[in-house]
């Protein structure tokens, strides 16, 4: 959470004219709410059974998605994402991010939460995100046209190789 998957994915959907799926946007859409009343409302493992559904029907989509951080911590969302195509782990100190969504209140994962709780968080994720990762992109102390621009060389970098 806040490692700038959305923010970064939109950015970089339009640098390579592609489309760009969010997975809580499409979320949000199919249930009508957000993904603070679908967690209020419905618990943690409904939504995450929306994930996987989700993920299920990416196939079907070409272009970049972005998921929420918590995609990675069941193994058929990790075998399906090892399916669907290339993937990217924005990895970032987990300081920094709790920084960037400390005001935010529509992640209910982060809303009182402790910043030792959060690192916790995200060392609990860590070894799944390495463990799927294509590529692992760190974004500590960068902008986000930093992170774009470091991605865009990374991808142009992967095309050259594989040219
Ligand atoms: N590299 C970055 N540097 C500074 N702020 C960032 C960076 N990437 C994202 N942000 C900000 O952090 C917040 C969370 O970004 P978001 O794209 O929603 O992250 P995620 O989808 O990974 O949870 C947004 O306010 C965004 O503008
Ligand atoms: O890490 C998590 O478990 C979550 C991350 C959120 O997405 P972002 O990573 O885009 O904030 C969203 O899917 C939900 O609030 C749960
Ligand atoms: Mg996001």
């Amino acid at each position: 959470m806040g490692a700038g998957k959305t923010t970064i994915g939109k950015e970089l959907s339009k640098l390579l004219k592609c489309s760009m799926y969010d997975t809580d946007v499409l979320i949000e859409l199919e249930e009508g709410t957000t993904i603070a009343e679908i967690f209020a409302n419905k618990g943690e493992e409904y939504f995450r059974k929306k994930e996987t559904e989700i993920l299920q029907r990416t196939e079907e989509y070409e272009g970049i998605i972005t998921t929420g951080g918590g995609i990675i911590s069941s193994e058929v969302n990790q075998q399906l994402l090892k399916k669907l195509g290339f993937t990217i782990f924005l990895q970032c100190d987990p300081l920094q991010m709790v920084k960037r969504i400390q005001n935010d209140p529509t992640r209910p994962l982060a809303r009182n939460k402790s910043e030792r709780e959060m690192i916790n968080l995200y060392q609990s994720r860590l070894p799944y995100y390495k463990e799927s990762a294509d590529m692992i992109i760190d974004t500590t102390n960068l902008s986000i046209p930093e992170t774009l621009k470091k991605l865009e060389g990374c991808i142009q970098e992967l095309e050259l190789g594989n040219n």
